[in-house]
């Protein structure tokens, strides 16, 4: 076993088991109703039966001419000797032996050998082989075949071609509304995998392949009956040549799909690897890792290849044996003709059986080639309908008032969040109430629980506990709803390539008045020169803050009361992150805002702090209250930065304190 092919999970070879009979049955039922269904099969039987007929009758043609050559020939063979021994005994009576041939019975006997040799001229000359019958009835059976063959093909890919289209789009919508837990443990490769591989194969590979197998089985079947019915003992040679390509087919394709189901999965990882290295290249090429990321590609495509070259010698091995068990056949087929032959065997079935089994030697290779690989194919169709039916997010549920959320008021309470419902909790026993139009800072070390605060929000993952937004429970209103009621800015912002116009309002709901109004928020409105100005894919051509700016006019167009900041600041340069803090106390300061931050001094002018720690809330307070505890957790962080940066955070929690001090009653801060 190649080395590669040796480094690929030992699993994946055990998986040596068939495509199930429920893939055939729901990619077809996919593309038509069971009427269609039962059309298109009668259609294919219809076929091939006419083509069967047109064959038989050409035969049935031959041999009725030869037939009639033969008659002809015998009469006129036993015409000629009649009339020349009756001329012979005529002459005779005429000259020196009349006597010899007096009597009555000689003359009856003359009489009788006379109008034998007429009737026998009759014959020949009165019944003629009317050509013209057997043409048209022919003609016919090949117009019919013609017009039967293409409807059924055209019935046939018509079929495929909707279930291919239903099959895609079930895909496609299952994706979309597939659990985030989903996207966590699939990587990005495998899902472009199935949508470009193996969707690429159930369009364009699959029909045809079909096609051919179907045609080239219907053709081997009306072979194998017409063989049978001109020559009945050549069944035995084809039934043990069929018994011996079943067998052979069994244990080829047993492997073929074990091999290609390793090639289907051994590909992900190459697709995976490209996607990431074009989305870090800048990354790859400023920390010189291009060598390292090429060998990982290298070692990836390898396996791959180990996988694909497996798949092609054992097909190669196939069609050689398939070649052997066809080439015994025709010598069999010949060989019977001259061994069994006793003087009434036909040339036209002669021929016939041959052509026939020449045919049949041709076209069986290809046959069982294609039957093979369309059944190695399926599993094409069985990577994508694994994908059609994934657990979903439930989405439904009642929808909360029109106006909702009017305060955007924040409780979570008894909050336990879970990725892996097999796991332990990554939140636990969260409880906190933020008021409306807080500006709540949430920080901690790297995998204390901060986005998955905000995915708790968004309901992302499975929660036990309740969160509340104004006094509604996200768990029990419309998922689609909750979630278009809060913005967020993420890290990453996200950014299509299509016109600015398309990027900051997609669902065509605001007036350009609104857009760039929401822009001159931002303070990007001096920054773009047209609405429709042309972002690039990832919003390239922006400037990391001006991407993170674009998100934030999206956000004031949506006009939420509920804005979310999961480290939106994190990329760009403190006097950017400035003006994006100062933007939203500007403009949303209404609004309740829950920042993530890693930089502290993001949220050092916050309302409160929330500190987070191993998935549970450790400490909560203003910023200048939790910066009073000598030993505290938001004490200990803002330490570890160094006295200036610490000096600097003080003043700015200070002066934030002192500023808002007027809105602070203690008696309402919540309990944690
Ligand atoms: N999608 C996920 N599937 C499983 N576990 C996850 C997932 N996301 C996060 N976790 C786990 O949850 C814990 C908290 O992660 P989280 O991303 O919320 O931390 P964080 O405080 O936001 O970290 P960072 O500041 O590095 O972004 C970590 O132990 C992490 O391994």
């Amino acid at each position: 076993m190649p080395k590669a092919v040796k480094s690929l999970d030992p699993a994946l070879f055990r998986t040596i088991r068939r495509v199930s009979g429920s893939v055939y049955r729901k990619y077809f039922r996919a593309g038509a109703n069971w009427c269609l269904l039962l059309t298109t099969v009668v259609s294919i039987l219809l076929a091939q039966i006419i083509t069967s007929v047109s064959d038989l009758w050409l035969t049935y043609w031959m041999n009725t001419v030869e037939e009639r050559k033969i008659k002809n020939y015998s009469a006129k063979l036993v015409a000629s000797e009649l009339t020349n021994a009756s001329d012979s005994v005529q002459n005779a009576t005429l000259a020196t032996e009349a006597p010899l041939y007096s009597s009555t019975g000689n003359l009856s006997v003359i009489g009788t050998m006379v109008k034998t040799a007429l009737t026998m001229q009759d014959i020949v000359t009165e019944e003629p082989v009317h050509h013209m019958f057997y043409i048209y009835i022919w003609g016919a059976a090949i117009l019919g075949c013609i017009l039967l063959t293409t409807g059924r093909s055209i019935l046939f890919l018509y079929v495929c071609m909707k279930s291919s289209i239903k099959m895609h789009n079930q895909m496609f919508s299952n994706i979309l509304s597939a659990t985030m837990r989903f996207f966590d443990t699939n990587p990005s490769g495998r899902i472009l995998n199935r949508f470009s591989k193996d969707m690429g194969v159930v369009d364009e590979i699959l029909p045809k392949m079909y096609l051919d197998s179907i045609q080239i089985f219907m053709v081997m079947a009306g072979i194998l009956i017409m063989v049978a019915i001109v020559s009945p003992y050549m069944m035995l040679t084809t039934m043990f040549c069929g018994i011996l390509l079943y067998i052979w087919t069994i244990i080829y394709l047993s492997t073929a799909q074990a091999i290609k189901r390793v090639e289907g999965v051994s590909r992900s990882p190459v697709f995976s690897h490209v996607s990431a290295s074009l989305a870090g290249l800048a990354t790859i090429r400023a920390c010189d890792a291009v060598p390292i990321l090429r060998v990982q590609f290298d070692d990836k495509q390898d396996i791959h290849t180990a996988a694909w070259y497996l798949s092609l010698i054992t097909n190669t091995t196939f069609s050689i044996w398939l070649s052997l068990i066809s080439a015994f056949y025709v010598i069999v087929v010949a060989y019977t003709f001259l061994l069994m032959d006793d003087g009434t065997t036909r040339s036209g079935n002669v021929g016939l059986a041959i052509s026939q089994g020449l045919i049949l030697v041709n076209v069986v290779q290809y046959g069982i080639k294609q039957t093979t690989e369309v059944i190695s194919q399926m599993t094409s169709v069985e990577r994508v309908l694994q994908f059609t039916k994934l657990p979903k997010e439930v989405t439904d549920g009642p929808m909360p008032p029109k106006d909702w959320p009017k305060r955007a008021k924040l409780v979570f309470k008894d909050l336990y969040l879970r990725y892996d419902t097999e796991a332990e909790p990554v939140l636990k026993n969260l409880n906190i109430v933020i008021e409306s139009g807080w500006k709540v800072g949430v920080v901690g070390r790297t995998g204390a629980g901060k986005s998955s605060l905000i995915s708790a929000l968004f309901r992302l993952a499975p929660i036990d506990g309740n969160v509340y937004i104004d006094d509604v429970e996200t768990g029990k209103i419309a998922l689609k709803e909750l979630r278009s009621k809060i913005s967020i800015i993420p890290q990453e912002p996200v950014l299509f390539s299509a016109s600015l116009r398309y990027n900051l309002d997609p669902f065509d709901k605001y007036t350009d008045a609104d857009i760039w109004n929401a822009l001159e928020q931002v303070e990007l409105k001096n920054s773009v020169s047209s609405l429709s100005a042309e972002v690039e894919s990832g919003g390239v051509n922006f400037s990391a803050g001006q991407r993170q700016l674009l998100c934030l006019a999206r956000a004031a167009l949506a006009r939420n009361k509920l804005l979310v900041l999961d480290e939106a600041t994190a990329n760009v340069d403190p006097n950017t992150d400035a003006l994006i803090q100062k933007s939203i106390r500007k403009h949303f300061s209404e609004c309740t805002v829950l920042t993530v931050a890693h930089r502290l001094h993001t949220v050092a002018d916050s309302d409160r702090v929330v500190v987070m720690e191993a998935g549970e809330i450790v400490e909560c307070g203003h910023p200048h209250e939790l910066l009073k505890k000598d030993d505290g957790y938001f004490t200990r962080m803002v330490k570890q930065l160094g006295s200036a940066s610490e000096q600097s955070l003080r003043e700015l929690a200070q002066k934030a304190y002192l500023a808002h001090i007027k809105y602070v009653d203690a008696d309402e801060q919540p309990a944690l």
